[in-house]
């Protein structure tokens, strides 16, 4: 047995009805489809030959599944589980000992992978191409550099922020997989065996209502649908209806489109303090007290998806959507102004 490791943190600690809804096998997971076909097929390859899976890097906005696949990946892999993330490496000593603590083909997961420190990042290379590490060991005239054997290994790698790795580590990858927005069709099914999971009836209009409003993103939905069905139980007979999810979700300030405060303010800054835009992302930053990778992580892939916001070389604009689902007049045009 292997000494328990500080630096493995385990598993993030969701409510609990948010681990019960997770898909546990690839079958069981929805949407996503490309990904998961191919995923399907390097999987059941690196099983036949029983070597380790090439590594594979996933990215995309938060809560479309990244930890979630990794996980489905260990187990149909039929392999260990470890994760950490890049934040929580410190040092090249502490991704060491994880990487020498790993058996024969297990999946190591580093959530923000962006974020490594670079000299852990270092330390990473060789262990990923030749499942080697180089360490040094004492100070001064007595270091000396010693190569390190280790066992065949998968990294899966999370970022919300692909931008941000660096080429070496990108090219690492043999499996880049971007996750998107889901549809409303597929989160349909997510909310429909959501509530099933849950033991909570849900109509057919209103797992789309919360479908319809959970911003592409499974997490979303989970907890809308958990939300919804507590209003379900207080409020009505405790059935999911179209009309107890539609009130639920407006009374937590989620509209049609699915966008939250955050997002509605958002908008508001860049259509009442600045005419439509354009608007640098630092100055939104400063002005909404939000940090700039919260802006662009969070709030604006699904904005952008949506149609409701463009990103130009000068800043941030409202699409025309925006200023109708905002209710309000988009100014005349400056050539009209100027013209
Ligand atoms: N395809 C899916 N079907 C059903 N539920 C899903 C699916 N993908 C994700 N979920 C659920 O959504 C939640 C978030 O998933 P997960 O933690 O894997 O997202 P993530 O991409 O790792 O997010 P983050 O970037 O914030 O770490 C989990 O509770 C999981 O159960
Ligand atoms: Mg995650």
């Amino acid at each position: 047995m292997h000494e328990p490791d500080p630096t493995l943190r385990p598993a993030p600690q969701p409510e609990d009805a948010d681990r019960a809804l997770r898909p546990q096998t690839l079958d069981e997971f929805i949407g996503q489809a490309d990904a998961r076909a191919n995923l399907k097929v390097f999987i059941e390859s690196a099983r036949r030959r029983g070597e380790a899976m090439d590594h594979a890097l996933f990215h995309g906005p938060p809560g479309l599944g990244k930890t979630t696949l990794a996980q489905i990946m260990a187990r149909e892999l039929g392999v260990n589980f470890r994760m950490t993330s890049g934040p929580v490496l410190a040092k090249a000593g502490d991704l060491a000992a994880i990487l020498t603590n790993l058996e024969a083909r297990d999946v190591l997961f580093i959530d923000e992978i962006h974020r490594l420190n670079p000299a852990v990042e270092e330390v990473l290379y060789p262990a990923l191409e030749d499942f080697e590490l180089d360490l040094v060991i004492g100070e001064g005239p007595a270091a000396r550099t010693v190569r390190i054997e280790l066992q065949p290994f998968t990294l899966v790698g999370a970022t919300t922020r692909m931008g941000l790795l660096t080429t070496p580590l990108r090219d690492r990858f043999g499996i880049p997989t971007r996750l998107e927005f889901y549809t409303e069709d597929e989160l349909h099914l997510i909310v429909t065996r959501g509530a099933r999971l849950m033991g909570a009836p849900a109509s057919d209009g209103g797992a789309r209502e919360i479908a319809r409003r959970a911003r592409g993103t499974p997490r979303i939905a989970g907890r809308l649908l958990r939300r919804v069905v507590d209003f379900a139980i207080v409020e009505g007979d405790g059935t999911v209806t179209k009309e107890i999810a539609d009130r639920a979700l407006t009374r937590l300030g989620v509209d049609h489109l699915g966008l939250d405060n955050a997002d509605r303010r958002y908008l508001r800054l860049i259509a009442e303090s600045y005419g439509g835009g354009p608007v640098g992302v630092e100055t939104m930053s400063a002005a909404l007290s939000e940090s700039r990778d919260s802006l662009e992580d969070v709030i604006e892939p699904y904005l952008l998806q949506k149609g409701l916001i463009q990103r130009t070389p000068r800043g941030r604009m409202l699409a025309q959507a925006a200023w109708a689902h905002l209710g309000l007049a988009e100014p005349k045009s400056r050539d009209d102004l100027f013209g």
